[in-house]
């Protein structure tokens, strides 16, 4: 049939068993709208980590509910029900004639149709202005009736049809959700394939970043550790520079000591054959040495025994001194003599005019200034000899020698050590309970203080220091016997008659002190004087600087006070045997002082002093005092003389100054004294020196009684 129903022919696959064209691109459009909407709900740079969204059923079309609807079946239960009831076509009668069963389309001459129903409804509008042709439109109508009728069947036959159709389509549509759903699975599963490829790349770029930072560090330092190269570098190509600088020098070096070489190689072969040559000659001389050897030590041998023979001498020299000494000091003791002492002092460069011996203005030799003083005696040194010329009053030249002989003489080149050698026995024997007198005598300048006191230096340390320091010792050896010394010391000043102390604090010549004798122990002592209790020998030193600036102080630019006054240092020792190591002592005890006077100087009254001028009366007084005090010294060792060698019983003058009477305990039989006389070496003083040396042997001669111990 030609007047098919449009919808039929224009469906061009209805032959095939799927879903009409029209409904597949529907589904399709749908499928990609979807898709599209997922696509555009999807976020369009990486969704956050586990925000996917959820699948969404695939939902049928509206046409295909609508085509279910159609075809009379029940639509699949997950389908919404269709909105509209299904319409059959609608019948159009238009006032033309159309040769066609179709629809009429288009607005012109459309005849509204009429409705009709799907059970044939008969009842029908015919709208015409001819009813005089009913029976033919009846018939057309009848015509059209049958059309429609076998329209309808066909309709029918085509609903049913695509009922299958729609159910075939359905089945597709169910196995294409089927499809939809495991594609949607495997893209939820490639999604979070993606996310997790997206963070791994997130982590993976992290990385690249760090690795970027680490390399750009990398980069810096090793740029860094390159420019430190290139210094490097340069200061060691500036290094190599060097070296080879060096190295050429070198290599001239070593080719001038290669050249060397040669030559010295040359020198070594005349060596060589030199060398041999003393080979030969050395063992020849070997030999000859040998034999000397054997000769030496025969020699050696007996040098040996005679060394040994030597030593024995000596031993028995030194032994018969220390006996010989013994005898000479028992001798003495016996005698009972002030022993003397004579000492020239050198000649010093204060003694030249000009201050000097080299000073050319000088022009003084010292042979022109020393006296003429001789020592032969080399062996004991007891001798010292004078000679002088002069010429007399007749005018002719008298030379004269004057021959003197003491205990000792010391000669100018004589050192302090050596004196003290002398003196220490006696000094020590203070220790033994003697009372020991040492006084210096001389003429001014002729070194008595320096005798006594002498300088700050060790070698020049004098008689009292160096007593003293030996008084200390043996106290400190004479503690292993079981002795105990206590020791104290006092400095006293005689100065025109009046007694100082030279370690107190009053003023001079003011205090008044007086002497005072123990009769019964034979001490002496002094009132209103500081006795300073006595520990070491340094300790004395100090006293010794203490008295020398008191004395300074109180000098006067005209006054020389040390030279114009009488020094006494005494140092008391009492020592108790106590035994040790807790056996008992023998209670033993002794008493000893020892007296170190410097006299003042000896030089006699010079008339030309007499002019009255107050100075000049004080220096006639200071010397009248002195020769008053030197003189009765004199006088008392005249009168200890006279009282040893005849026994008359004569006055001793001690009262007669205060020096003597201060020395008298010191001076009488009891005591050990010793003088030494101090002599100038100048020609210009061979007058005074001749006084003192006269005085001297005076002293020298007199016999004052045997020293006795103070022992209980
Ligand atoms: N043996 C000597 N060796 C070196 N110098 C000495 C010696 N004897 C004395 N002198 C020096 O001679 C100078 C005078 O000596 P010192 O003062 O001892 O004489 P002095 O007799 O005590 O005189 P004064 O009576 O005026 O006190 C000092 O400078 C002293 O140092």
């Amino acid at each position: 049939m030609s007047r098919l129903p449009r919808i039929r022919s224009s469906s061009p696959d209805r032959n095939e068993s799927g879903p009409s064209l029209a409904t597949r691109v529907t589904l399709k459009r749908k499928a990609t709208i979807d898709e599209e909407q997922e696509g555009d709900d999807q976020p369009r740079k990486l969704p956050a980590i586990g925000a996917s969204r959820p699948n969404r059923t695939l939902q049928p079309s509206r046409t295909a509910i609508n085509l279910a609807a159609s075809t009379g079946k029940a639509p699949s239960p997950n389908l919404p029900k269709p909105l509209t009831k299904p319409r059959a076509p609608a019948l159009t009668r238009s006032t033309t004639t159309r040769g066609t069963s179709a629809p009429p389309v288009g607005a012109a001459g459309r005849v509204a149709a009429k409705p009709t129903s799907a059970r044939g409804t008969t009842g029908r509008t015919v709208s015409g202005p001819l009813a005089g042709g009913r029976s033919s439109d009846d018939k057309r109508f009848n015509e059209l009736q049958s059309q429609l009728t076998s329209i309808e069947n066909a309709r029918a036959a085509d609903a049913a049809r695509l009922a299958a159709d729609m159910e075939a389509e359905r089945d597709k549509v169910a196995e294409l959700q089927a499809n939809h759903l495991a594609l949607s699975r495997e893209l939820a599963t490639a999604k979070s394939q993606e996310i997790n490829q997206r963070r791994e790349l997130v982590h993976a770029s992290d990385e690249i970043e760090n690795l970027k930072k680490k390399h750009a560090r990398e980069i810096m330092d090793l740029e860094m550790d390159v420019k430190k190269r290139d210094r490097e570098i340069r200061e060691v190509s500036e290094d190599l520079r060097m070296c080879r600088s060096d190295l050429e020098r070198e290599r001239e070096t070593v080719s001038t000591l290669k050249s060397t070489i040669s030559h010295q190689s040359t020198s070594q072969l005349t060596l060589t054959t030199q060398n041999q040559a003393m080979q030969a000659q050395s063992t020849a001389l070997q030999s000859q040495i040998d034999v000397y050897a054997r000769t030496v030590s025969e020699l050696t041998l007996k040098l040996e025994s005679a060394q040994k023979e030597v030593d024995d001498l000596k031993k028995e020299a030194m032994e018969s001194e220390t006996v010989r000494r013994k005898l000479h000091n028992m001798v003495q003791e016996l005698k009972g003599n002030i022993r003397v002492f004579c000492r020239v002092r050198p000649v010093l460069p204060s003694d030249y005019p000009c201050g000097s011996p080299s000073s050319p203005s000088g022009g003084v030799a010292a042979e022109d200034l020393q006296a003429n003083m001789a020592f032969p005696d080399r062996r004991d040194h007891k001798e010292i000899v004078l000679a002088s010329s002069s010429e007399s009053a007749t005018g002719q030249q008298r030379n004269e020698v004057y021959n003197f002989g003491f205990d000792r003489v010391f000669e100018p080149e004589s050192t302090q050590a050596e004196v003290f050698e002398e003196v220490s026995m006696l000094a020590q024997s203070c220790t033994d309970g003697y009372n020991v007198c040492i006084f210096a005598y001389g003429q001014t300048g002729s070194g008595k203080s320096f005798t006594m006191e002498g300088g700050l230096s060790e070698a020049s340390a004098g008689m009292i220091p160096r007593a003293v320091e030996q008084v200390f010792r043996v106290a400190e050896e004479m503690k292993s016997k079981g002795w105990e010394y206590k020791m104290e010391g006092q400095f006293l000043e005689i100065y025109n008659e009046t007694i100082n102390d030279l370690l107190g604090t009053s003023e001079f010549d003011k205090k008044k002190h007086e002497i005072k004798h123990d009769p019964k122990t034979g001490s002496t002592r002094v009132t209103d004087v500081n006795i300073i209790p006595l520990h070491s020998a340094s300790q004395v030193r100090s006293l010794l600087s203490l008295a020398q600036s008191r004395r300074s102080v109180a000098a006067t630019l005209m006054n020389e006070r040390s030279s114009r006054s009488h020094s006494v240092f005494t140092l008391r020792i009492s020592g108790v045997n106590i035994g040790m190591g807790g056996t008992g002592g023998t209670g033993e005890k002794c008493e000893g002082s020892l007296n170190l006077v410097d006299l003042a100087g000896s030089e006699r009254l010079n008339v030309s002093f007499a002019s009255g001028a107050p100075v000049e009366k004080e220096r006639v007084k200071e010397t009248q005092s002195i020769n008053k005090s030197l003189s009765a010294l004199g006088d008392v060792i005249a009168a200890l003389g006279e009282k040893g060698e005849g026994a008359n019983g004569k006055h001793i003058p001690y009262r007669n100054s205060k020096l003597t009477y201060l020395l008298q305990n010191s001076l009488s039989g009891n005591s050990k004294t010793l003088m030494v006389l101090n002599l100038s070496p100048l020609a210009a003083h061979m007058n005074e020196s001749l006084t003192s040396l006269r005085f001297a042997t005076k002293v020298n001669n007199t016999t004052i009684g045997t020293a006795k111990k103070r022992t209980s």
